[in-house]
């Protein structure tokens, strides 16, 4: 077998490893034959005893197989001799993909049952010829199926045709006009009366094709690279919950383990694993009403900055109690996304303002409804290309008339992204804004400004607060280099707070910053002569280009 074969399609029942054979045999009787078989099949050097085709062997003319005697011993040797068959399968290989490349499957045209003899003609028939052509017994059309590389990067198998007549089914499911996602390393798949295992190799799951079957998936369907991260080939051994296969572990927080999934409609989802027992039911099942109320209000509007809800497993709400003292819960949330922004690439590019921008308008999402996102955090923030999706927005609190709810030291958030604020009184939407603050700033700078083991700001901290005032203090002198327009006048003001010593002006709200000039020209221009103490952000190559072109963005 070739090394570059990274699946392969293989009879899986005596009368279709027969059809197999009498492929093969009738190809190896003509010029071209050899040719074709070697692109498209890997058979076995030599014929082969197999008891399934040789029964199919002795059912061809009778049709009858309890007229098939069993051979004596005497006999035995002659009567395999006489039945043995060319064994092997169908393959998908690797040195075949070029763009837009598409297996088919089927009988071929009429013609066939004297071709191919020239390179045209072979061109013509089906890559698969599953059974020759005057052959109706295995209700094989001319065209009968396609294989492709799908968007997720997994082949996906659909008719070639709408006939009725037609017949596919995948894994015992008969199948509709819709494509089908093979997300399993195996598969059975029935074509007419003929049956397959559908198998990714080994090499499908090595380095070398993943590189590859990347470059052509994102070549075809403009799939970004790192989204195809979230469906390697799938392993030897994977877990189903409902209709979902899971892929790989995306990350692990305070409440659960999230991996990618995919369904067979080629759906990739993230899958969120929780564990409820009796003392945390109910908060499980407040997050889920908060994730639902999201889902709808998102899905209302067509946003797509929010995580969607797509379904519970088990479906809680039609649970009285649970059953066992410790149950796990899965959270299928849509989309799965290919990086957060501690993995974007930091520096004072395009790229980035244009994420900082759709972060905001992904905030706004939350405060125009009066929620709190309540943990903002580059973990928490998804990116896709330059779009921006918050993760983790079961825990976003519904705000009081007053705008304001109590503070809690201790409770919710992480340390990092806290505003003073959050740990000393009541406080509102602010908070939000700061979160977003430091992280666009880690971003841009590449650093986090008040990096700190323990948050200053709880009570009985107050000897750490020096060192907090020293480090703002840093923080707003290097923004303050920056012009006024520029996204650094944007982070001095959403990390005001009336706590600072150097900038204690009141903080923006999401609505004020996406007014901010830095929008209308995502100018990063430095003053003129730029300190030396600026460090090596300041002079990223993209800030020059950025101070030359002054690029303009629509403002959604
Ligand atoms: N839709 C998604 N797509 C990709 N990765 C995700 C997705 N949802 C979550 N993750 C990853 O899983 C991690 C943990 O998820 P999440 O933040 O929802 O869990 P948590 O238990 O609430 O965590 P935390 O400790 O932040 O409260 C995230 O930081 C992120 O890296």
């Amino acid at each position: 077998m070739a090394p570059t074969i990274f699946a392969k399609l293989t009879p899986n029942d005596g009368p279709t490893k027969f059809a197999f054979h009498e492929v093969v045999s009738r190809l190896k009787n003509q010029s071209n034959g050899n040719v074709f078989l070697t692109r498209f099949a890997d058979v076995d050097t030599d014929k082969v005893y197999d008891a399934d085709a040789a029964r199919a062997f002795d059912e061809k003319d009778t049709d009858d197989s309890d007229s098939m005697t069993e051979p004596d011993t005497d006999t035995e040797k002659g009567w395999k001799q006489n039945r043995r068959t060319w064994c092997g399968s169908f393959v998908f290989d690797v040195a075949h993909l070029t763009h837009h490349r598409v297996w088919t499957g089927g009988k071929g045209r009429r013609q066939w049952r004297d071709c191919p003899t020239t390179q045209d003609e072979t061109a013509q028939l089906p890559e698969f010829l599953l059974a020759c052509f005057e052959k109706d017994k295995y209700h094989i059309r001319g065209k009968h199926v396609r294989f492709q590389l799908d968007q997720n990067g997994y082949l996906r198998i659909s008719k070639a045709s709408n006939s009725a007549r037609l017949f596919i089914a995948v894994d015992g499911k008969t199948m509709g006009l819709a494509p089908c996602s093979l997300n399993q390393v195996t598969t059975n798949v029935q074509l007419g009366r003929l049956s397959f295992r559908l198998e990714y190799t080994d090499y499908s799951r090595t380095l070398s094709f993943q590189e590859q079957r990347n470059k052509f998936v994102q070549q075809t369907h403009g799939t970004d690279p790192r989204a195809l991260l979230l469906t390697p080939t799938p392993a030897a051994e994977t877990n189903t919950i409902g209709k979902w296969t899971f892929a790989v572990p995306l990350g692990k927080g305070a409440t659960g383990k999230v991996f990618s999934a995919t369904d067979d409609d080629g759906n990739v989802a993230a899958i969120k694993v929780v564990e409820q027992n009796a003392g945390t039911r109910d908060q499980l099942h407040g997050q889920i009403r908060m994730l639902q109320k999201l889902t709808d209000e998102a899905k209302a509007v067509g946003d797509r900055h929010i995580l969607l809800l797509e379904q519970v497993i088990p479906d809680l709400s039609s649970m009285r109690s649970i059953s066992r003292p410790f149950e796990e819960c899965y959270l299928v949330l849509i989309p799965a996304v290919p990086q957060t922004l501690d993995r974007v690439i930091t520096g004072q590019s395009t790229h980035n303002l244009t994420i900082f921008h759709d972060a905001l308008l992904a905030l706004k999402f939350f405060h125009d409804r009066n929620l709190l996102h309540h943990d903002v955090k580059p973990p928490n923030i998804g990116v896709i290309g330059h779009e921006v999706i918050f993760l983790d927005a079961e825990t976003a609190v519904e705000l009081p008339d007053s705008g304001q709810v109590k503070c809690t030291p201790g409770h919710s958030g992480t340390v990092g992204y806290l505003s003073p604020e959050r740990e000393l009184e009541p406080y509102g939407k602010g908070v939000d804004v700061w979160g977003l603050g430091i992280s666009i700033f880690e971003l841009l700078f590449g650093y986090h400004p008040l990096r700190f083991q323990l948050n200053p700001w709880r009570s009985g901290r107050e000897s750490l607060r020096p060192d907090f005032h020293r480090k703002e203090a840093a923080m707003c002198h290097k923004l303050r280099e920056y012009e006024p327009d520029t996204a650094a006048d944007l982070l001095l003001r959403m990390l005001s707070h009336s706590y600072s010593k150097c900038n204690a002006s009141a903080r923006v709200s999401v609505n004020e910053a996406l007014l901010h000039p830095v929008f209308e020209t995502l100018s990063f221009a430095v003053k003129a002569g730029p300190p030396s103490s600026l460090g090596p952000s300041i002079a990223h190559p993209e800030t020059h280009l950025l101070m030359r072109e002054h690029k303009r963005i629509r403002v959604r």
